[in-house]
């Protein structure tokens, strides 16, 4: 690898690269602790969910045909063959002007295919019903496995589990289930300058920011996360750190270092390794160019510029994806996944064509529209990204934006 240059790559192609790790190995867990948990094999239906058809509302079960025309000026007329407890499961069929008393959740009788709710009927004596609306054939019935069939896939490999998926593998009985592993990921930062955040800095010292904003990072996008310290600028005193970092986790990310300096030892280092490939150092984005991403002994390290903002905005872009993706999420890299919010541009923008750039935004209420003003700061600085609600990601095609212009805003 030449170091005098970067070979800057574009996003697109960045992220292909992180799409090629596999993710992590999986382990059992019980249902309870399942959310949030990605599926590592489809979990199949051993039954129909419903097993019966079942009915939506408190009501009658009738043939929805003894229905047809029936309103309040012209109701219809069926007699109450019985009322049924919603658990049991009548089996005599329900015959041509008959209705069944039934409950919500209550299985329809053989021969009914449709539910009158209580409030549009009316008790004639104690063996008539009065309808007074017409029901269609499956009107108020929840159908026999309509929410998974035997057999069926009930939830997909690949999926983060949410609130809604625990609930469906409950009603078909599923007690425990693979799931991957939460990736191990650690975090290092390089620096003469940096001392720990416990610290007082003299003249020339700064505190430690990357390692907590990325570890907090890490941790959102449901990584274990270790900090394994500072490292000075030091060849052997990197190496050490890597190599412990690297037997103890899945995934290592690097701050500072990434540039071309002579203290810039990180891409000297990995390739130092006997299993490692440089897979990239440099990708197309503003701020964050000096990005690097390499495999070690399978693993991904990447290395994120120590700039403050800069890291953070690569751990947005890439770090965190990639992330999800080694814990399993199919849809790691999905755009749509994004929280996007539309906006106008408060302000002009201009950019270098070939760069994509991101730049940190306010989200503003002005006249009843939602502004997006730029927060404008160098990537050394904290403070834009504390300002912004949000990233605008101006494509490599354009030179600028023009103020009033529509853009969507990425919510973080
Ligand atoms: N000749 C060139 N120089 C630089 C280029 C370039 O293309 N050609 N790119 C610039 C860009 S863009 C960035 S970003 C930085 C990236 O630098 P490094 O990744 O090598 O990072 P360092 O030099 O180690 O640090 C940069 C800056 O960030 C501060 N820093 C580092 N780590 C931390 C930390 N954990 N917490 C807080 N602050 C940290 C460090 O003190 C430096 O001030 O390179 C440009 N140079
Ligand atoms: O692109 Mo650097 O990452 O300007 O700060």
């Amino acid at each position: 690898m030449d170091h005098g240059f970067f070979r800057v790559i574009s996003p697109a192609r960045f992220c292909e690269l992180l799409r090629g790790f596999a993710p992590v190995d999986s382990e059992l867990m019980p249902l309870e602790d399942c959310l949030g948990r990605v599926l590592a094999e489809d979990i199949l239906s051993g039954e129909d969910i419903p097993a019966l058809d079942r009915s939506c509302m408190d009501g009658y079960a009738v043939r929805a045909a003894d229905t047809f025309g029936a309103s309040e000026g012209n109701p219809a007329y069926v007699e109450l063959a019985r009322s049924a407890a919603i658990d049991e499961v009548v089996s005599r069929p329900l015959h041509s002007g008959e209705c069944m008393g039934i409950a919500t959740g209550g299985s329809l009788p053989p021969g009914a295919d449709a539910v009158i709710m209580v409030e549009h009927t009316q008790m004639l004596g104690d063996a008539t019903v009065e309808i007074r609306k017409t029901v269609t054939p499956g009107e108020n019935v929840m159908l026999k496995g309509e929410d998974v069939g035997q057999g069926q896939v009930a939830v997909p490999a690949g999926r983060r589990l949410r609130p809604q998926d625990v609930g469906l593998m409950a009603a078909i009985g599923c007690t425990s289930a693979r799931v991957y592993r939460r990736p191990r990921c650690g975090v290092v930062s390089t620096g003469d300058e940096l001392v720990p955040v416990d610290s007082v800095p003299r003249p020339g010292q700064i505190r430690d920011v990357n390692s907590h904003t990325l570890a907090c990072m890490a941790r959102q996008s449901g990584a274990l996360v270790r900090a394994h310290g500072l490292v000075p600028d030091v060849r052997e005193a990197l190496q050490g750190a890597l190599v412990r970092c690297l037997e103890e986790n899945d995934v290592v990310f690097i701050s500072g270092g990434s540039s071309i300096g002579t203290r810039d030892l990180t891409i000297e280092v990995l390739e130092s390794f006997a299993d490692s490939e440089i897979l990239a150092h440099g990708v197309s984005i503003s701020p964050g160019k000096p990005t690097i991403l390499a495999r070690v002994g399978g693993k991904p390290v990447l290395g994120l510029p120590g700039q403050v903002t800069s890291a953070q905005i690569v751990m947005l872009v890439f770090g965190q994806p990639l992330l999800v993706h080694l814990g399993g999420d199919a849809g790691a890299f999905d755009p749509g996944r994004l929280l996007m919010r539309p906006a106008k541009l408060g302000a002009n923008l201009s950019s270098k064509p070939g760069r994509e750039d991101y730049v940190r935004v306010r989200l503003e209420e002005q006249d009843g529209q939602c502004v997006a003003m730029p927060r404008l700061g160098k990537s050394g600085l904290l403070r834009t990204m504390l300002d912004a609600d949000g990233l605008v990601r101006l494509p490599a095609s354009l030179e600028g934006m023009r103020a009033g212009q529509d853009v969507d805003v990425w919510i973080f």
